[in-house]
Formats: structure tokens, C-alpha cells, sequence
């Protein structure tokens, strides 16, 4: 399996949760539950209900759409409660509590790109509000309305455009619509002996779409780090026309027209589709996972491997607390996970290079496994188990949530210490007690690193959402005076907001403004995300 690419199963027979992560059927009993909870001093015994939509006092839709537009639409309760928000803890417990943010009035699914800008016009002459949804598994805000300006909200579902149009196998790329969800794309280049191999921890649950309109990460800790790598062109309509770029390798004429929306969070048009580059599947791999007695010596060996062009495809460094809590190594070690795949060539003598790279910096590989998981399978189970453990820990009031941001090598080390330092005192003093605050590093780059961090502790029943938000403030604090991106690929939404304000110079908050103006001059693309 690959890193973060969960085996498909067949979908019939389960049912999408409409308020957590996932599949209905996976998530976690009441007993686990309380299991995991019990390991939290201080939390309650019993979860809270599983919610249901029947017990959410939804209002009465604002707006109805005109007749060749209904067939589009739909306002039933479960579909517009399954829009209202995306699936970051704090979507969780608002779901749990029964306050969702405003639930959108429809839930339009469009079949193709006239639909979509048929749904455009209609939203511009109303001034609807029209969120762009793929996956909605965005961790931030991202697809939910929040605000009083706007008469109604359509969550625009591009789920039915999910379609491989074309296949170039010369050039190796493929035209293929944004809606698709992660499994179903990779179904439909399988036979063509080609993937687009990325693969975000949410791939089974998440869309093209999304991916690029949120500048999404995959599982490549190297080289190929985010989905803009393998955008070769786009096709996005916006209020005032359709964009489309041309299908080139690479292009120095001007500013690039993909550059503006990808990343553009549905703020500046709708992706309708993509050529998308591919690659060969791989056929050559290996892995294997290197213990360090600090995290400080295996940074700096990350550091030399990232810089020493051997590509691995695979770089997780889990601290110690990430080490134990994945399972991964129990002896207080930091754990280093590196894997290489090719299509072409063996790839035994890259991963030989980089063990002996990180024994010169004190690194020991670790044992094989015999019988039980080695460090290498622990971590990805608990990768891909993750997100059910978080929503059975939200529902005994436990707090447990990511956040992710990047620096240069010279300043990862400060950056690190404070932000686990500086977060850690926030659980405290928010919560009462001791928290957990873990961090790896998921994505490498010569010149820095990605450090992802996760934090857990016990809330207190009704106050999650407060103190969590208490704690993430104090984080994003952390980040912002440490220079540190507010987000490597979790991407801005309504949450990081402030800290992206912070971040972007003033001159380019300014042309943004302008080309929102211009694309989007009803201002109901996504009102609140990245701009106004
Ligand atoms: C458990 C979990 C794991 C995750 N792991 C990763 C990870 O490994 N890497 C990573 O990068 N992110 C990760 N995320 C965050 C999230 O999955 C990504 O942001 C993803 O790219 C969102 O895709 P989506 O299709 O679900 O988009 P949505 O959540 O539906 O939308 C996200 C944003 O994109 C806009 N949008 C969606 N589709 C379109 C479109 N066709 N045109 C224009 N705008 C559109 C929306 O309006 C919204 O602003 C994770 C989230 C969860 C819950």
C-alpha cells in the first residue's frame, strides 16, 4: 500500500458520515470510545450521541431556483446538514453540540460546465452566496458560509463531474474533470497503466477540485510536494467567462494563468477541469524506518538527505511523541520513515544511500519486524486510522487537532522548541492540564521543511470549542512572529484568515482584491475565504 493511500473497498453498503470523517460503518463504537478516552485523565465516561440531522432545527431554504435549474438542486435536510461545514475538529464538535455554522439554503450538483456557469448566473442575479464543495474535507473553514450579507447559500457539489475525459499517453497527461474523487480517478487511469500518484491522507474522501483549488499536498515528502507540480493546464469558470489555459510543459510567458487559481479556494472561479500530468506506476520500492536519539539529530540529517539529491519519495521524521503515539517506536526514539518507488529502475541502492547517510548522523536502522508491524507499517495503519480516532476522542470531549506550517533548515530548530513550548503552555492554561503536543515533519525541501504538529488533550464538555480555538490562536501566534507559512497545504479558509492577512505583503493583498473584483464582481464566490 502506498504511504497515506488507503486500499479501496467497494462503496455500496456504506454510508458517507454526515457530520465526521468517513464511513459511517468505521467509525469507532461507543465502547472504543470510552476506551479512548479513558485514556485522557479527566474526561467524561460516556460519549456524546452520535448526531442526528432529524434532532437539527434546520430553517425553511431562502431561495428556490428557477424551473431548468431544478433539477440541479435539492434541499433535503441531510444533504444541505452534510454541506454546512467540512471536516476539521471543530466542524466535529459543532456537529456533536448541534450548532453547525448556516446551513446552506441548496445543495446543487451540476452535471457539466454550463450547469455551472448556468448556477453562476443565477447566483449572481440573486446575490446567493455559492460555496464551491468537492470532497469537503477541508480542516478550515473552507466550505462553510459565515456572515449575514448575502440572502442565501448554494453549496456547489461538483461530485457529478468526475469523469477521465482524455488520455494523452504521448505526452503523458490526462484532461480529467474536478469533481472526481481520489479512488475514482486513479480506477479510471489504472487501465491506462498510469496514476496521478497524489495522494493527501484524505484521498479516498477528497476531489481534483479541491486539490487544486486548495494547492493540496500529497504523500511525495520531496520533489513533488504539492498538486501544482502535476498541473499542466486549467479549465475554471468564473461569473464572467470561462478561463482556460493552454496544455504546456512549462511557460515563461508572464505571471501564469494557473498560478492565480490554483490555491484560489473558490474565491475566483470554479474548476472544471485539469490536465493533469501522470506517471508511470511504480513497480520498485523499498522502506525502512531509522531510530535517532533526538530530534535535533534527525532534523539534521533530514536536512543533508533533502539536500543531497536522492528524492526519497517517502521522508516522515516523527518526534518522540509522534513515535509513540503512532506506535512506531516505544524507546523514546525519533523515528525517520524514507521510502523510494520507481517505475523504471530498482530503487534498493537509493534507499541503501540514505540509511547510510543517516547513520552518519547517528541514526540506527530499526529492526526488522518479525511477526509484529515494524516501525514503517505501524505508522501508516495509524496514519490512515487517525482521523475515526479523532472523531471517538471529540466525542468524549477530548481535544485533537492538526496544524501544519513551514521555514528554512536555520530556522526550524527555534520554530520547533517554541511552538511546542509556547502550545503546550496554552493546553495548560486553557484546559488545566497537561496536553500532548507532537510534531513530524511531512514534506522536505533543500532549503526547509514542513513541520505538521498534533495536539491532544482533555476538554471539558461544552467548552471544546472555545479552548481549542484558545489554542490554535496561541499557535498561530507562535508561527506568525516565527515567520512561518500559516499553512503549507491545510490552505487559508475562513480559520487562517488572520494569520494569512499577516503573511501576504500588501501589494499583492491589493491586486487580489482587484482580480476578485474583476472575475467575480457579485462578490458570491466563497465571500470570506482569502479576501473581504
Ligand atoms: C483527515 C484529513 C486529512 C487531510 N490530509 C490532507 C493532506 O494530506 N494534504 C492536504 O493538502 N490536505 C489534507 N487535508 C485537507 C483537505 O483534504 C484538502 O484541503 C483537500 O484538498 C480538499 O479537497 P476537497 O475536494 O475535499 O475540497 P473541499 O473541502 O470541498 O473544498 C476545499 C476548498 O476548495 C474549494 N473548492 C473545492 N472544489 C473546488 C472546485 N472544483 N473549484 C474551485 N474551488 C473548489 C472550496 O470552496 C473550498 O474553499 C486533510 C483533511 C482531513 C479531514
Amino acid at each position: 500500500m502506498d504511504e497515506g493511500h488507503p486500499k479501496e473497498q467497494p462503496a455500496e453498503h456504506r454510508t458517507r458520515s454526515w457530520w465526521g470523517w468517513g464511513w459511517c460503518e468505521e467509525a469507532l463504537p461507543d465502547a472504543e470510545c470510552a476506551a479512548l478516552g479513558a485514556l485522557l485523565p479527566g474526561l467524561p465516561a460516556d460519549p456524546l450521541p452520535v448526531p442526528r440531522v432529524a434532532d437539527l432545527d434546520l430553517p425553511v431554504p431562502a431561495v428556490t431556483v428557477p424551473a431548468p435549474l431544478a433539477p440541479l438542486v435539492t434541499a433535503d435536510p441531510a444533504d444541505r446538514a452534510a454541506h454546512a461545514l467540512g471536516k476539521a475538529y471543530r466542524d466535529v464538535v459543532r456537529a456533536l453540540h448541534r450548532t453547525p455554522a448556516r446551513v446552506p439554503d441548496l445543495v446543487a450538483r451540476p452535471r457539466s460546465e454550463q450547469d455551472v456557469a448556468d448556477l453562476l448566473d443565477w447566483a449572481g442575479r440573486t446575490g446567493t452566496a455559492v460555496i464551491p464543495y468537492g470532497g469537503g474535507s477541508s480542516v478550515v473553514g473552507g466550505v462553510e458560509y459565515r456572515g449575514e450579507a448575502h440572502p442565501a447559500v448554494l453549496s456547489l457539489d461538483l461530485t457529478r463531474m468526475d469523469q477521465v475525459l482524455e488520455v494523452d499517453r504521448v505526452s503523458r497527461a490526462a484532461r480529467v474533470q474536478g469533481g472526481v474523487l481520489g479512488p475514482h480517478l486513479e480506477r479510471q487511469l489504472r487501465p491506462h497503466g498510469l496514476t496521478l500518484r497524489h495522494f493527501p491522507q484524505s484521498f479516498e474522501f477528497s476531489t481534483l477540485g479541491g486539490w487544486l483549488a486548495t494547492r493540496a499536498g500529497g504523500h511525495y515528502a520531496t520533489l513533488h510536494t504539492h498538486v501544482d507540480d502535476f498541473t499542466e493546464s486549467l479549465r475554471v469558470v468564473t461569473p464572467i467567462g470561462v478561463n482556460s489555459s493552454w496544455r504546456l510543459p512549462g511557460s515563461g510567458a508572464g505571471p501564469s494563468p494557473d498560478r492565480l487559481f490554483l490555491g484560489s479556494e473558490g474565491t475566483l472561479g470554479v474548476i472544471t477541469e485539469a490536465w493533469m500530468r501522470l506517471q508511470d506506476r511504480p513497480v520498485h520500492k523499498a522502506s525502512a524506518a531509522v531510530l535517532f536519539p533526538s530530534f535535533e539529530a534527525a532534523a539534521e540529517a533530514v536536512r543533508v538527505l533533502a539536500q543531497s539529491g536522492l528524492h526519497p519519495a517517502n521522508c516522515r521524521l516523527l518526534d518522540r511523541g509522534e513515535a509513540a503515539f503512532s506506535g512506531a517506536a516505544a524507546d523514546g526514539s525519533t523515528v525517520l520513515v524514507l521510502g523510494f518507488e520507481s517505475a523504471h529502475t530498482p530503487v534498493g541502492g537509493s534507499l541503501a544511500a540514505a540509511v547510510s547517510l543517516a547513520r552518519d548522523h547517528g541514526g540506527r536502522p530499526a529492526p526488522e519486524p518479525a511477526g509484529a508491524r515494524g516501525a514503517v507499517d505501524s505508522w501508516r495503519a495509524a496514519f490512515l486510522r487517525m482521523p475515526y480516532q479523532r472523531d471517538a476522542l471529540a466525542r468524549m470531549s477530548g481535544i485533537v487537532e492538526t496544524f501544519e506550517t513551514a521555514c528554512t533548515w536555520d530556522r526550524l530548530p527555534a520554530l520547533y522548541e517554541a511552538v511546542r513550548a509556547e502550545t503546550a503552555a496554552a493546553v495548560k492554561e486553557v484546559t488545566g492540564a497537561e496536553g500532548l503536543v507532537n510534531c513530524r515533519l511531512t514534506h522536505v525541501y533543500p532549503d526547509g521543511a514542513a513541520p505538521y504538529f498534533t495536539v491532544i488533550a482533555a476538554g471539558r464538555r461544552g467548552a471544546e470549542l472555545r479552548m481549542w480555538d484558545e489554542v490554535k490562536a496561541a499557535a498561530m501566534e507562535v508561527l506568525g512572529r516565527h515567520r512561518a507559512t500559516v499553512t503549507h497545504h491545510h490552505a487559508v479558509g475562513r480559520d487562517h484568515r488572520p494569520g494569512y492577512d499577516r503573511q501576504r505583503p500588501e501589494p499583492f493583498a491589493r491586486a487580489l482584491g482587484a482580480v476578485k473584483s474583476a472575475l467575480d464582481p457579485q462578490g458570491v464566490l466563497n465571500p470570506g475565504v482569502l479576501l473581504g
